[in-house]
């Protein structure tokens, strides 16, 4: 496992400005916030794929390097996630990318909730890395959901999850029910409260990127 803050970096402020209250009413600022998010933790995921060796032309001479043997597949979980996905793409500009529509149904008056799922777009995944990008991890039902219905589009050989804040309880739940899995954080928090929102976290990402919804 893997989490951004365990090294101070500029990204502290990033999740820093996620995280405040304030600052949070200037949303294209979030959305801004997480897609440089995304480019960070892209970076740090491309020094863990394979590569292969190339020769680049320049108008002077040949220049040796070594570039990606294989392009990875981006998979989204609407909504909370396109701003972050942005930050991927920026990096992994030649990516391929999937969208999922899941999002956590009404609450029961327990406060449970079931995960709805409504829409899928995805290219053939056999053998393909992919990179599932959901900023929030809270219980991990979403990301469990949203992998359960991409293999009908076939087996990937490696399966990267990222997100920027974490909580223990959908680590745990992730490491159990996905347990081959390899997880990219940014930050890790201290829990999730009764509604399953993260503590401290930063409140509903969808909504504060996007408005609230009906
Ligand atoms: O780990 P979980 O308990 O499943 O919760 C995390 C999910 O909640 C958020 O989506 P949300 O359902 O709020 O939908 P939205 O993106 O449309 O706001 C978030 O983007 C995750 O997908
Ligand atoms: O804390 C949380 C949990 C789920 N979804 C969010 O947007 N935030
Ligand atoms: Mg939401």
């Amino acid at each position: 496992m893997f989490v951004l803050t365990e090294t101070n970096s500029i990204a502290n402020h990033f999740i820093a400005e996620l995280r405040d209250v304030t600052i949070q009413n200037d949303s294209m600022r979030f959305r801004k916030n997480m897609e440089r998010l995304g480019e960070v933790l892209a970076y740090e995921i491309s020094k863990s794929l394979p590569y292969q060796s190339a020769t680049i032309q320049t108008p002077l001479a040949l220049a040796h390097t070594y570039l990606l043997s294989q392009q990875p597949v981006l998979v989204t979980i609407l909504r909370a996630s396109l701003p972050f996905h942005q930050g991927f793409l920026n990096v992994f500009d030649k990516a391929e990318n999937a969208f999922i529509g899941a999002y956590r149904g009404k609450h029961r008056a327990d406060e449970t909730f079931d995960i709805q799922m409504d829409y899928l777009a995805c290219p053939d995944l056999n053998d393909k890395i992919i990179i599932m990008i959901d900023p929030m991890l809270a219980t991990g039902k979403s990301l469990l959901k949203s992998y359960e219905a991409l293999l009908a589009h076939g087996k990937p050989a490696r399966t990267i999850i990222v997100s920027a804040i974490a909580a223990p309880e959908g680590i745990a739940f992730l490491q159990e029910n996905l347990p081959d899995a390899e997880l990219f954080l940014g930050t890790i928090d201290e829990k999730l409260n009764n509604k399953f929102y993260i503590v401290p976290g930063l409140g509903d990402a969808g909504d504060l990127a996007y408005g609230e919804k009906l």
